[in-house]
């Protein structure tokens, strides 16, 4: 299966199409590639990590890794779990040596009472051990519960701190989504039962250990029988937990396919659309398809788990055979007494269960460990995606300047912005227009700081903005964006969320004043619940908004953050033209506040200081209205165009068409 990957497993085979596919999809009905073939998994280099000797090698790092957490979570439990579980393995020991003192006794010559009297003590010594183990086994298996929440919690903290950290361009980078999705859907699980198994594996060994003291102490010659028992079962449960993990890499792209059309079929989100178009059938005979696929993968590896412990058991039996005839043989050959062959039998049993649980754990912990480097992996990788926040700090600034700015998304070869040069002034209105995929909302994102440029500086004051301070810088600027979350807060909530941080001592408008400006109020103080009505259907007294509704209310939240540089993208697509009137009568120039406003309604533009027309990510015009109107060129083209749409169609000819 390695080698497959390793052939086919190129980046850039994931850009084409499959053979015999089109736009249509493909023509023959068979499943999309990358359902059925390894190929189209991006993180193909995983395969390499999980041979077993590669595992091995890591395993003493990922010990101390998973003890190192359980330390920083709770050090009362962690040295709790280790030293009980250390301590009953130590009672293991004296338990065997006491037994076999006993059937040495027990087994001398003389009458019986006597035999029985002289075994008495060692007797006690015994049970002791044994009652002492089993107390401090179950105090042990307590800590180690009490670690496991601790350790959940820990782990979700560190993940949520990584996935809200990094740049948003993280977002379009697929291979992040992917590796996000893998931690979240096991990594991030398997965090706590790498810590449990690597208690477990510590737990058995020592009992392994001290079985393997008590028989060496009894008769050196034992230790390599409880060896040989052990092997067969060890090497089983490796494979398995290899071929199990290997299966779990190949889904995990079908799977997030599934997720999203099971996501498509069961949402409030999509069901209105899903019934419009009526694409119940198209849906579920998709998730049928990959489900086909799925459970034949499965059933493939039920039955590879199957043969393999099969081979397992036979060999395993064969070995234990092996150590009794070894037994066997020694007592025969009078190399050990029969009480001693009594008590390895026993001891042997005892091994026996410490090894299963050794071996039961490191079989966890083989597999928790691939999921858990995925957990690691996916924190490395969000690392690489975070900008030191601390820099210089950032005064009110007076001029954003973009010098030959460029932005070329990952995987594309055409820049969505292509050297776009221009200056903000505190106090100016500017706005972007141009055609659809024109570049406006990547070049506001850019401005925004969302996004880094890969060419040319953006300067505030003449210092490049890499070199300023994130979060003093972030907090100056505002965005309405055009593609808005539908937050399940309160209204109240939803509006604070744009400023949460700020002091009651510190300025800036109210909730109300904010809800006022933009023709939010009146429609709030309408709902059930006014300001604190939760706006989420899903749970109970919420209520939803229509689109404009929630538009007023977005724009409500920008205008309550009070920034200083407040960036609108087609911030009044949904609203009615009281509302799109009341937000731009707010939108006028302020002299503390640079506005940057896109919009395809030039009629909201003509009072910019300055609008800047972009074309396939550069800007092609500039000016202001009255003199882009006068000028030929895609402005004065566009504006046309709208404003024909406001003239009577049938009103009387144009001159030229009156003519006889
Ligand atoms: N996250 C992304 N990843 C890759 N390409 C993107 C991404 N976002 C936008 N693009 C591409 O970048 C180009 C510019 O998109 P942008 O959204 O900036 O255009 P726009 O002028 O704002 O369009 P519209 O008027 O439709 O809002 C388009 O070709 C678009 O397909």
């Amino acid at each position: 299966m390695a080698a497959v990957i390793h052939k086919t497993g190129r980046d850039d085979d994931h850009a084409k199409p499959a053979a015999g596919s089109s736009p249509d999809g493909p023509a023959d009905g068979t499943p999309l590639p990358e359902l059925a073939d390894l190929a189209w998994l991006r993180q193909t280099t995983k395969v390499a990590h999980t041979s077993f000797w590669a595992v091995a090698r890591r395993l003493p790092h990922l010990l101390r890794e998973a003890l190192a957490l359980a330390w920083a979570t709770s050090r009362r439990d962690t040295v709790a779990s280790i030293g009980l579980n250390v301590t009953a393995g130590v009672m293991t020991t004296f338990g065997l040596l006491a037994t076999s003192n006993v059937l040495r006794e027990l087994f001398a010559s003389g009458p019986t009472p006597d035999r029985v009297r002289a075994a008495a003590p060692a007797l006690v010594v015994a049970a002791l051990a044994v009652m002492a183990r089993g107390g401090m086994t179950i105090a042990a298996g307590w800590a180690q519960g009490r670690l496991r929440p601790q350790i959940n919690y820990e782990v979700e903290s560190r993940l949520f701190a990584a996935t809200t950290a990094v740049e948003l361009a993280a977002f379009d980078d697929a291979g992040f989504t992917e590796e996000m999705d893998r931690a979240r859907d096991r990594g991030m699980a398997e965090v706590a039962a790498v810590v449990d198994d690597s208690v477990n594996l510590v737990t058995g060994v020592v009992g392994v250990l001290a079985t393997a003291a008590a028989v060496t102490v009894i008769h050196p010659v034992l230790l390599p029988c409880l060896l040989l028992a052990a092997v067969p079962g060890a090497v089983t449960a490796v494979r398995i937990a290899r071929r199990t993990y290997l299966n779990m890499l190949a889904r995990i792209t079908r799977r997030r396919r599934m997720w999203m059309l099971a996501t498509l079929m069961a949402n409030r989100n999509t069901a209105a659309e899903v019934r419009v178009y009526q694409m119940r059938d198209f849906l579920l005979g998709e998730y049928r398809r990959i489900m086909a696929i799925e459970s034949a993968a499965e059933m493939r590896l039920v039955r590879s788990q199957t043969t393999t412990r099969l081979g397992g058991a036979v060999v395993s039996g064969v070995a234990l055979f092996a150590v009794y005839a070894v037994l066997a043989g020694l007592l025969l050959g009078d190399v050990i007494a029969l009480a001693a062959a009594a008590t390895a039998l026993i001891a042997l049993q005892s091994a026996l269960a410490s090894l299963r649980t050794a071996v039961a754990s490191t079989n966890s912990l083989y597999e928790d460990a691939l999921y858990y480097q995925d957990f690691r992996d996916f924190l490395d990788r969000a690392r690489r995606h975070t900008r030191a926040t601390g820099g210089r700090p950032v005064p009110p600034f007076e001029t954003i300047e973009l010098d030959e700015v460029s932005l070329n998304y990952p995987a594309t070869d055409t820049p969505a912005v292509d050297r776009v040069s221009l200056t903000l002034r505190r106090g100016e209105v500017v706005a972007l227009v141009g055609e659809n995929g024109s570049g406006k909302t990547t070049l506001a994102k850019l401005v925004a700081g969302l996004y880094r440029p890969t060419g040319g500086v953006i300067r505030w004051d003449g210092t490049d903005t890499a070199l300023l301070d994130r979060h003093g810088l972030g907090s100056q600027v505002a965005v309405l964006s055009q593609d808005w979350w539908k937050f399940p807060f309160t209204v109240t909530q939803n509006i604070t969320v744009g400023r949460h941080d700020r002091r009651p001592d510190q300025p800036g408008p109210t909730v109300e004043a904010a809800a006022r400006a933009t023709a939010a109020h009146d429609m709030i103080v309408d709902l059930p619940y006014g300001y604190d009505t939760l706006l989420d259907r899903e749970f109970k007294n919420g209520q939803d908004l229509s689109g404009g509704q929630w538009q007023r209310l977005v724009a409500a939240r920008g205008l309550y953050r009070d920034a200083r540089l407040l960036i609108c993208d087609e911030p009044s697509a949904a609203l009615d033209a009281r509302a799109e009137h009341a937000l731009f009568q707010h939108l006028r120039r302020h002299p503390e506040r640079t506005i940057v406003l896109i919009t395809h309604r030039l009629a909201n533009v003509r009072h910019a200081d300055r609008i800047y027309v972009m074309r396939r990510g550069r800007i092609v015009q500039q000016g202001s209205h009255d003199e882009l109107v006068g000028r030929d060129g895609l402005y004065r083209e566009l504006f046309e165009l709208q404003a024909s749409g406001y003239l009577p169609q049938d009103g009387p000819a144009a001159p030229a068409e009156r003519r006889p």
